[in-house]
């Protein structure tokens, strides 16, 4: 591979992307690597860069530093190429309330210069249907849920074949039926072979639809992979109840752990368990040191303890 080639593979890829307002850098200095094929959650609480970070993806706004490559190619270089093959969802759609949803999609798609007027109301039938509102396309906007008109925001970036789909928070406001309604559909776009980048400050939406996830904190990555990869990647720990607690502790430190300082004897005693080192390790030394071991055993930490640790604030985790 030469120097600077886009990595086969990916629909998005970006190095050391980098945007700053004045003074504060709100994206420093990111490589993300998103897969094709793969759902990609962009996690991170809110104000960590998110949608700055899309809004240089599409070239709605400039970078500072880096560069950015859209399914293989430059970007906001070749947008002209790009930007057809992507459909995008940022910031809410806009919609004209007095119009019926079919309506809205045909003027959209009338407003996009290589979309073939004559297939026009065929296609918007046909988006419609994708996103499940094919019994309200005749209904105006205004009558429409919340829901509704996410997921016809999301019909109108279906209104061309897309390889790419970029979705900003697209269940942000939503009520629990209308989360669940934009949740399945990006499950069933992804199942037809889209990929799809989805913002969320969401973890538990993120484990809901997504292969794979990047984690931002305050302008940083801090995280990418796959979701088995991130969890694997998590620290386990071991716990180990015996009323010898000052012994168990030793012995965790004789073997190199870094056990919790515990209240003495009683309390479980906790530490941090790389991957080195087997459990049955553990055991035969706390045997061999006569400490009374009445229940052991090994935990991994969930990825919400990690995703917290690694953004290092209140990760809103509500479903
Ligand atoms: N046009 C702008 N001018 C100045 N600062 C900005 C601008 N846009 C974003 N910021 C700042 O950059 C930081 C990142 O904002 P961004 O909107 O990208 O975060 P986010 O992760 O998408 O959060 P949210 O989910 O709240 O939108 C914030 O501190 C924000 O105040």
């Amino acid at each position: 591979m030469t120097a600077g080639a886009p990595t086969a593979g990916l629909a998005i890829e970006t190095r050391g992307l980098t945007k700053r307002f004045g003074r504060q850098t709100a994206v420093d200095g990111i490589s993300l690597a998103v897969p094709r094929g793969s759902v990609f959650g962009f996690l991170g609480p809110n104000g960590s860069g998110k949608t700055t970070t899309i809004r240089m993806l599409l070239g709605l706004a400039r970078a500072t530093g880096g560069r950015i490559r859209v399914l293989g190619q430059d970007m906001p270089h070749s947008w002209q190429d790009v930007l057809p093959r992507v459909g995008a969802l940022v910031e809410g759609p806009a919609f004209y309330p007095f119009l019926s949803g079919t309506a809205n999609l045909q003027r959209l798609d009338a407003a996009d210069g290589r979309a073939p007027s004559s297939t026009r109301s065929a296609r918007a039938g046909e988006a419609l249907e994708r996103v499940g509102l094919t019994h309200a396309a005749g209904k105006k906007v205004r009558a429409y849920s919340l829901g509704m008109k996410q997921r016809l925001g999301i019909a109108g970036a279906l209104m061309l074949p897309r390889e790419l789909l970029v979705l900003d928070e697209p269940t942000n406001g939503l009520d629990p039926q209308g989360t669940r309604e934009v949740r399945s559909l990006v499950r069933s776009l992804a199942a037809g072979g889209t990929t799809v980048f989805v913002s969320s400050h969401l973890l538990a939406e993120v484990e809901q639809i997504c292969t794979h996830a990047a984690v931002m904190s305050a302008g940083r990555l801090v995280a990418q992979g796959s979701l088995d990869e991130l969890r694997a990647a998590g620290r386990r720990q071991v716990r180990i109840q015996t009323p010898d607690g000052d012994a168990a502790r030793r012995v965790l430190l004789d073997l190199g752990l870094a056990p919790e300082p515990g209240p003495g004897n009683g309390a479980p005693v906790t530490a941090p368990l790389d991957y080195h080192l087997a459990p049955e390790r553990i055991v035969a030394a706390l045997v061999a040191a006569d400490v009374r071991v009445r229940g052991f055993s090994v935990e991994a930490t969930s990825l919400e303890e990690r995703f917290v640790a690694l953004t290092g604030e209140g990760f809103d985790v509500a479903h």
